[in-house]
């Protein structure tokens, strides 16, 4: 059985052990990817490099490509092609590269002409393209989403995004393990958003860090996929790397029927439910961290800040500097008071909105869009409400909404009624919040600028932000509806499991004496690349010398180290001058902001940064944050911890993010401060003043060390890799038949591997081909 094992086992352990093609002495693993989403921003400098050298896709069957961020959620009645239809330049150039690559690669790709197309994190679960036990990688931040299958799912860069591209791995780490139990009934008004805002309000946006999140305990076992969704959704914004939950029969029931399943009529499917009703941790497997929640604690919830931690009950009053003992969280919570435009000590119930968003890969499925609609049905929004949208988050999704009658419940409300989208969750299309406007929002992010320069989110559930649209202001829901709906209908679907069986599985040894493995390589692999590590694929790192600017904040964001404005670019280089720049510069005159530290000598040539407090670099993947600090001349950030993404993407730009403890940092402040240069050893693993004297430390991944001290390309170094990999997919083709791409594969025997082009991929004179699969 492949699952046998011999001591108790996490359900991460599980799947990321079945997913390992090679594990060096040092931890180092490469792991076989089975589901790639890919959408338009992060993946253009990843299409540059395989077409810079001469590689292909690997697995286009295991790869599925939308356009979701940039998108305008107008009415496309009159749509004819992206080019006409996307109004703002660079938005619209970063769809037309998306749509000339899947052309180029040869990858399924759902356009704005497709009703399948939508935010990346709804649409691989709809059709059917996550499954239980996969690993599912995406260049953005809340593939954690798709943990609630029982997948492995997390965020990586473009760098990473290409790695996977070339090669269908990735080079990791194991991750630490952490259980939050959330047992008891949920109240009513409560549902899986404040479940999860909550869980961050306890155990802070750095809690997760280095951790793969399990959800369990009785309340989350009760909840449907969708509500499981915006928990997993979530974990990013805990700090995990990512989130899951156990697959059941809810699990199963909601799979059923979806186009890239297994057919349930299939063996394949019996072996299917055989396989994912393996995957649950163990009793006696052992949790790194533990948190216990329970259900009747969980109030409905909103977030007063501009971090995700900072959340209160509704029926709370804005908190006070004074309630933090920490100093840095005094600090933090004066500034996201002042920006945010509070006062301490109002109840959250007298702040007033002006506008809401309902949408967004953590609340657009349709549960989200019936929940909301519960709370507006016969009613109006408020007369201060200057906008409130309702996004789906796939043309499925809104297709549904209509034939259940949601839009004209939420149109006769006065809700806007828009096409499929991330649209104001992020704004990069032109969805956004006007300068100190106030939102009720169902997204996940409440950073500064998130949805608009100086505008200000409160996050919330779909419920919650219904009410709000009817009251104008942040409002507690169980007052605004009537009890009977404030409960999600609960579906507990019975199907029949199936037990495992010995035919219905293979042992190692057995799929090794099936197999006869050919010397030479995957008929379906790359054309044109030699495989041998690119000489010189990234710039040397080993000693650096220089000024080291000081930045004594906590929880800085990606969005705050470069704002979304920026990621419209498809090139790598020229971001330095977007770095902080809502820091660096005044919006209104966008004249320089002469009190921030990188605007000031001699810190504008700082080659280093020193960051007091954790957790630098949280939030999105975007690797525009480290190419942004290079670019502006930073190749070394030191803080007491990162945001797991950030740091992995740093290595990949020949960066070093040095995690040192306070004492150290405090003894590189004093350098910072009186201006002196620092060096930065890499070969010696210390840091030390202009004249030599220690300063301190740091430990770092021996691996990545040596591919940044000999400025190794890691797609080369892994397509060496190329025997254990096929290999891999060989044995995966055996015992997991359903995750090669349907139709797509022809496989005649157990080697021979033909690829084929998809038969029914919806780009070009689409109109006429058809929507399903
Ligand atoms: C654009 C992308 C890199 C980003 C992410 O990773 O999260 C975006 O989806 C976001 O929500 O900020
Ligand atoms: S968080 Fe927002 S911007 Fe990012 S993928 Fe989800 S919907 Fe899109």
């Amino acid at each position: 059985m492949p699952s046998a094992t011999t001591s108790p086992t996490t359900l991460y352990d599980k799947v990321l052990r079945d997913h390992i093609v090679d594990e060096k002495e040092d931890g180092t693993v490469l792991i076989y990817i089975d589901r790639h989403l890919v959408h338009e921003v992060t993946s253009p400098q990843a299409f540059e490099g395989l077409r810079n050298a001469n590689r292909s896709v690997r697995r286009p069957d295991c790869t599925l490509a939308t356009t979701d961020h940039n998108v305008p959620t107008s009415p496309r009645t009159n749509f004819k092609d992206v080019a006409s239809f996307v109004k703002e330049a660079d938005s619209r150039t970063q769809c037309v590269t998306l749509e000339d690559n899947v052309r180029d690669f040869n990858l399924t790709f759902f356009g704005l002409d497709d009703k399948r197309q939508g935010i990346v994190h709804i649409i691989g679960p709809e059709q059917g393209f996550t499954l239980p036990g996969t690993t599912v990688v995406c260049g953005d931040s809340h593939t954690s989403t798709h943990g609630a299958f029982g997948s492995l799912a997390f965020g990586i860069g473009t760098s990473e995004v290409e790695h996977v591209l070339a090669t269908q791995t990735l080079l990791s780490r194991r991750s630490d393990n952490m259980k939050i139990q959330v047992d008891g009934e949920l109240l009513p008004g409560v549902g899986s958003k404040d479940v999860i805002l909550h869980v961050i309000g306890v155990i802070g946006t750095a809690g997760g860090t280095g951790c793969v999140i399990e959800f369990c305990g009785s309340a989350i076992k009760s909840l449907s996929m969708e509500a499981r969704m915006s928990i997993c959704n979530m974990s990013i914004e805990a700090g995990a790397r990512a989130g899951m939950i156990a697959p059941d029969q809810i699990t199963f029931e909601y799979l059923k029927g979806r186009p890239l399943a297994p057919k349930t009529d299939s063996p394949e499917w019996k072996r299917a439910i055989a396989y994912w009703s393996t995957l649950k941790t163990d009793e006696g497997a052992k949790f790194d961290k533990e948190v216990y929640i329970d259900a009747r604690d969980i109030a409905p919830t909103v977030s007063w800040g501009t971090s995700p931690q900072d959340v209160v009950p509704i029926t709370n009053v804005v908190p006070s500097p004074d309630d933090f003992e920490d100093p840095q969280k005094k600090e933090a919570c004066k500034r996201a008071l002042e920006y945010m435009g509070l006062t301490s000590g109002v109840p959250m119930e007298d702040i007033v909105v002006d506008k809401v968003f309902i949408g967004s890969c953590t609340n657009a499925r349709i549960e989200d869009l019936r929940a909301a609609a519960k709370i507006v049905q016969g009613r109006k929004i408020a007369s201060n409400i200057k906008h409130a949208m309702i996004v789906p988050g796939s043309g499925l999704v809104k297709q549904q909404a209509e034939q259940e009658g949601l839009d004209k419940i939420f149109t006769d409300a006065g809700f806007d009624w828009r096409e499929a989208g991330c649209s104001m969750c992020l704004g990069m299309n032109p969805d956004i919040l006007s300068p100190k406007e106030r939102c009720a929002s169902t997204s996940n992010r409440n950073f500064e600028g998130r949805q608009g320069a100086l505008g200000r989110t409160h996050l919330m559930s779909p419920m919650m932000a219904a009410a709000c649209a009817l009251v104008g202001k942040l409002a507690d829901v169980r007052k605004v509806a009537a009890a009977s709906n404030l409960t999600p209908a609960k579906t507990r679907p019975q199907i029949e499991v199936a037990e495992p069986s010995v035919e219905d599985m293979f042992s190692d040894e057995d799929l090794d004496h099936i197999l006869d493995i050919p010397e030479n390589g995957h008929a379906a692999a790359v054309e044109s690349s030699s495989g041998a590590p690119a000489s010189g694929g990234m710039a040397t790192f080993t000693q650096l010398k220089g000024i080291v600017a000081p930045l004594e904040r906590s929880n800085v964001d990606t969005d705050a180290i470069i704002p979304k404005q920026f990621l419209k670019t498809i090139k790598r280089s020229g971001l330095g001058t977007a770095l902080f720049h809502q820091w660096r510069y005044d919006s209104e005159t966008g004249q320089e902001n002469p009190d921030f530290i990188l605007n000031k000598p001699p810190y504008r040539d700082a080659k280093v940064l020193v960051v007091t407090g954790p957790n630098f670099g949280c939030g999105s993947s975007r690797e525009h944050a480290p190419w942004a600090l290079l670019d502006f001349g930073i190749r070394c950030i030191i803080a007491p911890s990162f945001g797991d993404i950030f740091r992995s993407n740093c290595f990949k730009n020949s960066m070093l993010p040095l995690i040192m403890d306070q004492d150290a940092i405090q003894k590189v402040m004093v350098e910072a401060e009186a201006g002196r240069e620092i060096e930065v050893d890499l070969p010696a693993q210390v840091v030390r003043t202009a004249d030599g004297t220690e300063l301190g430390k740091f430990e770092v991944d021996s691996f990545k060390k040596h591919c940044l001290v000999n400025g190794l390309d890691d797609i080369g170094l892994t397509m060496q890799m190329e025997d254990k990999i096929r290999r891999f997919e060989q044995k995966r083709t055996q015992r997991y038949p359903w995750l090669d791409g349907t139709g797509y594969l022809k496989r005649t025997g157990p080697v021979k591997v033909e690829a084929a082009p998809v038969p029914t991929t919806n780009r070009g004179a689409v109109k006429t081909e058809p929507l399903e699969w």
